[in-house]
């Protein structure tokens, strides 16, 4: 696997009231070249820490950090090209347009003006880029962040929690941008402490909690990793049912008003209770979503210890940090 950006055993320790406290405690994390990869976790997981030591931003205590095949922070310079960034948001001339700021700010960097349309285009506000930056939606001002990012064609994306704060509209824009850049080759990395926000457009993912990685792999990967399939089941009596389906030997929980059943063939549950005289009124498979599993491994994040280690158990998908 061509790696974009690897980190082996990383922390970083910050001086707090109760003494030093670890936001990125032994992280190792691997993503590959070229697509999209979510970085999840909840908030205050580290994932603003890790990004800025990626970024040169901040100093890891210890671990090393490689970027394109560069240790970073030492080897930085030579690498710092083919990276962009957003960790905070940028700031823009409100009453010039958006074509205006982009050409200010390529001026400023050394980048040939012929580059702004390039970068508008990327975007989708070549058709916008004579209103005025004050006019624009939070949506469109994030776009045009990512524009300015792209000024100098890096090869790495890197963009810290970009859909907060945006409307259901402003996400899917953001999103579009960040899953054609994905299709185009470059890598971008995306953070975020909202699952539906990337899993749509994220090829491979990493999960952490208390600044350790949980999990890591393709969506599909941590997916696969939630066990039997299981189905919804409407069924008048519950009771029997559940005598009926345990008896055949089938696993299964009660959930509202409806059976949760684990089994890989939904039609053995249907043939069991037509056997015993019930007839089903549904059977729906329930969806393994990576919600669930992002949900599963987090779970206890706050209480730590045990609770933490028992939700990653649960989740032999992907690489998870303790059964690798
Ligand atoms: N400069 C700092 N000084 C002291 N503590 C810090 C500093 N930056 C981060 N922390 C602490 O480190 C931990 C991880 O924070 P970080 O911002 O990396 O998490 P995050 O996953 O990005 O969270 P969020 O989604 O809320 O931004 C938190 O407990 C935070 O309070």
């Amino acid at each position: 696997m061509d790696v974009a950006v690897r980190t082996v055993d990383l922390r970083k320790t910050y001086l707090g009231r109760g003494g030093r406290r670890a936001a990125v405690e032994g992280l190792s994390l691997t993503v590959p070249h070229g697509g999209v990869h979510g970085f999840l976790g909840p908030n205050g997981s580290g994932k603003t820490t890790t990004i800025r030591m990626l970024l040169g931003l901040a100093r890891p205590d210890s671990g090393t950090i490689e970027v394109f095949g560069r240790a970073v922070p030492r080897e930085l310079p030579a690498v710092i090209d083919r990276v962009g960034a957003i960790v905070e948001a940028p700031k823009f001339f409100p009453t010039f347009s958006a074509g205006q700021n982009l050409r200010l700010l390529a001026a400023a960097i050394g980048v040939p003006a012929g580059r702004v349309d390039e970068v508008l285009e990327a975007t989708r506000l070549s058709d916008r880029a004579g209103d005025r930056y004050a006019g624009f939606s939070l949506g469109m001002k994030q776009r045009l962040a990512i524009a300015a990012t792209l000024l100098k064609d890096p090869d790495l994306l890197v963009f810290d929690e970009p859909t907060n704060g945006l409307d259901p509209a402003g996400i899917r824009e953001v999103r579009d941008t960040m899953r054609s850049l994905g299709a185009e080759g470059k890598t971008v990395i995306v953070s975020s402490h909202i699952l539906a926000e990337v899993e749509q457009v994220a090829d491979t993912v990493s999960i952490i909690g208390h600044g350790r990685l949980l999990a890591e792999g393709t969506v599909a990967d941590i997916l696969g990793g939630s066990g039997t399939p299981r189905v919804r089941v409407g069924v008048r009596d519950h009771d029997r049912a559940r005598q009926l389906l345990e008896a055949d030997g089938l696993a299964v929980q009660t959930e509202g008003d409806e059976l949760v059943v684990a089994v890989d063939d939904p039609s053995r549950v249907t043939r069991v209770l037509a056997g015993g005289g019930l007839y089903v009124s549904s059977l729906v498979p329930v969806r393994a979503d990576l919600e669930s599993a992002f949900l599963a491994l987090t779970a206890g994040e706050g209480l730590g210890g045990e609770a933490d280690r028992a939700a990653g158990g649960r989740m032999p998908g992907g690489r998870v940090e303790g059964a690798a």
